[in-house]
């Protein structure tokens, strides 16, 4: 229940909503209990005329005795209808309020959790696994709502009409109230338990279900795997029995769910027999009318409703509380990397690595050891070494992805853990090893560093990245769809999208990691010529696996288990004759032997 004071702010804001709801609660609930009143009277009226109707036997007056009971019998009918029909305005007033706000409030909420995502580190990502940020950003907030709106409602709902209820109860005789009340705490009680029960079932259904969209999506997504090793039936057989276990728990949740209204209904004729029978009693020894026990009926019927939500609303305060608890351990996670600065920064491109160490603080794998290196304005600086040497490392420090453990980064002289980070990031144009492309059209795949898209641009970034003639050949051309909807790209042709995504923000720093891997040595050398025009004078990061790519680059590191090997130009690590001229020559030779 503590977790839930945290949606009190929302409370507040919306005040002005729920206020009026609440009063309208009130109001449409009096409207629910004079009904009965009105019955009791009219019953009452019933039993007199009769008498009065019969001591006319015989007289000519006893058919105007007959029409007055019968137009007063039609006031009172119409009455009833009236006091139905205003209940029902304020019911509908309730919701508008109530309900409502409670949506306004999903909606806060959903944007708040949203946002504070966004904030939020890489190493947060790589803790959480996307469903389960998801389903805190649906799933949960969806329960959330329900304590916000119904479960509020109906707490206040009861409240109200139980106070009603029972002041008019006990008003007309104290000892038929409190014997017709009794089977109604046995009635929210059983509701209860089986409300929890069928909650239980409802999330191992829940769980199976999601069990089973994820097999079906991973086995279609992998289906070139399935099909070339002609696993179909063993597949269908994993299918199948995934199915088998989400059927076997609807059933038992249908089992339960058929005890729910038996039960329900069972509790309710037991009241109305406790309320014959003492009522009975009672009108025998002339402390009531028969009038009141028909007014008795009618309350308890109106209690049903009350007492039945009272355990729905119970469980649904639980979940809602534990929905809220898991959203709240996200939204006090604090962001490991924040922006410090807000004042603006205007990127020049001197980068400086001073004795940096990094280990990766989920795994513990230490992934750079005492790493120095400068590059000034302008210069391009290649990184080449085995894999999982560290190279992707730099490029993630280099993007503040993560903070330094040992030494600092300087950028343009400056710890760059204490610029502006979004002036800085918004200066630095980065293409991943891992090509990420949005299911959107290929032209807003390229535009999406700049405001608004601006197509001269977005062909000229194309033109550099030496994808233009590729784009051009599709029959849509820049307003081809992508991804799941839309064409399959090649490796290549991602590769070189994600680059002009990067060159079109005019960046002074630009990082390439690894981003030419699916290019054969004749696109590349095409890519490097033309990318060479938007390199001048930049800061460039060229991370790379062949040596012909980077030899004309300014300095080369070569990396071995995160500690610089060789730091030189082509010419000086090629005389040094180490690691650099080892792999120089090693791919010499598969290209001779390849031609
Ligand atoms: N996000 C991460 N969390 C934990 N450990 C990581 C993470 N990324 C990389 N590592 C580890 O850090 C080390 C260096 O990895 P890095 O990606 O920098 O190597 P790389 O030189 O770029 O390799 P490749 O050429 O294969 O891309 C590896 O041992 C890797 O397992």
């Amino acid at each position: 229940m503590k977790e839930l004071s945290y949606l009190n702010k929302f409370f507040l804001k919306y005040k002005w909503q729920l206020l009026p709801g609440v009063f309208f609660v009130v109001i449409s609930n009096l409207f629910a209990v004079l009904p009965a009143q009105i019955i009791r009277i009219a019953f009452d009226l019933v039993k007199e005329n009769i008498a009065v109707y019969r001591l006319f036997n015989g007289f000519d007056k006893q058919g105007l005795i007959y029409d007055i009971f019968a137009n007063s019998l039609l006031f009172f009918g119409a009455l009833v209808i009236l006091m139905a029909v205003i209940r029902g305005l304020f019911l509908f007033f309730m919701r508008q309020t109530i309900i409502l706000t409670s949506r306004h409030i999903e909606y806060d909420l959903k944007n708040e959790i949203y946002q504070h995502y966004q904030e939020l580190s890489l190493a947060f990502y790589r803790r959480n696994n996307t469903g389960d940020l998801m389903n805190r950003v649906t799933e949960d907030v969806s329960r959330v709502r329900m304590y916000i709106g119904p479960a509020i409602m109906y707490t206040i709902n009861t409240l109200v009409l139980f106070i009603l209820i029972i002041g008019a109860m006990v008003s007309v005789n104290l000892k038929l109230a409190v014997y017709s009340l009794i089977p109604l705490p046995l009635l929210a009680l059983t509701i209860y338990f089986v409300n929890s029960i069928i909650n239980q079932k409802s999330e191992e259904i829940q769980r199976r279900l999601s069990t089973l969209s994820s097999f079906v999506q991973e086995t279609f997504s992998g289906i070139r795997v399935v099909k070339s090793y002609v696993k179909e039936d063993f597949i269908r057989a994993g299918f199948e029995s995934q199915s088998e276990a989400y059927k076997q728990e609807s059933l038992s949740l249908v089992k339960i769910q058929a005890y729910f209204y038996p039960i329900m209904l069972l509790m309710v004729g037991l009241s109305t027999i406790i309320t014959v029978y003492i009522g009975g009693l009672q009108v025998m020894d002339g402390r009531i009318t028969a009038g009141n026990i028909a007014e008795f009926i009618v309350y308890v019927t109106q209690l049903t409703f009350p007492v039945t939500s009272l355990g729905w609303v119970t469980s649904l305060i639980q979940r809602a509380a534990a929905s809220q608890k898991r959203i709240n351990e996200f939204l006090k996670t604090e962001p490991e990397i924040s922006n410090p600065n807000p004042n603006p920064f205007y990127l020049k491109g001197d980068v400086e690595f001073k004795n940096v160490s990094f280990t990766y603080p989920d795994t513990g794998i230490q992934a750079l050891k005492n790493v120095s290196f400068r590059i000034n304005k302008g210069e391009l600086l290649a990184i080449i070494g085995k894999t999982g040497s560290g190279k992707s490392t730099i490029a993630n420090l280099l993007m503040r992805m993560y903070d330094v453990n040992q030494g600092e980064i300087l950028i343009d002289g400056q710890n760059i853990k204490y610029i502006n980070l979004e002036a800085y990031r918004s200066k630095t144009g980065f293409v991943p090893q891992e090509v990420f492309l949005f299911s959107d059209t290929i032209a807003r795949n390229i535009a999406f560093g700049q405001d608004e898209l601006d197509m001269a641009t977005v062909e000229q970034a194309a033109k550099d990245a030496a994808v233009y003639k590729n784009i051009e050949a599709f029959d849509k051309k820049f307003e081809t769809f992508i991804g799941e909807r839309g064409i399959t790209l090649s490796g290549g042709q991602k590769q070189r999208i994600s680059i002009a995504r990067a060159i079109i923000k005019e960046p002074e720093i630009l990082i390439f990691d690894d981003c030419l891997s699916a290019v054969d040595t004749k696109t590349e050398e095409e890519i490097l010529r033309s990318l060479g025009k938007v390199m001048k004078d930049k800061t460039s990061v060229l991370i790379a696996h062949r040596v012909s790519t980077i030899k004309n680059a300014d300095q080369i590191l070569v990396l071995d288990e995160g500690e610089i090997a060789e730091h030189g130009t082509h010419s000086k690590l090629m005389k040094e004759r180490g690691l650099y001229f080892e792999l120089y020559e090693k791919q010499l030779l598969e290209e001779q032997e390849l031609s």
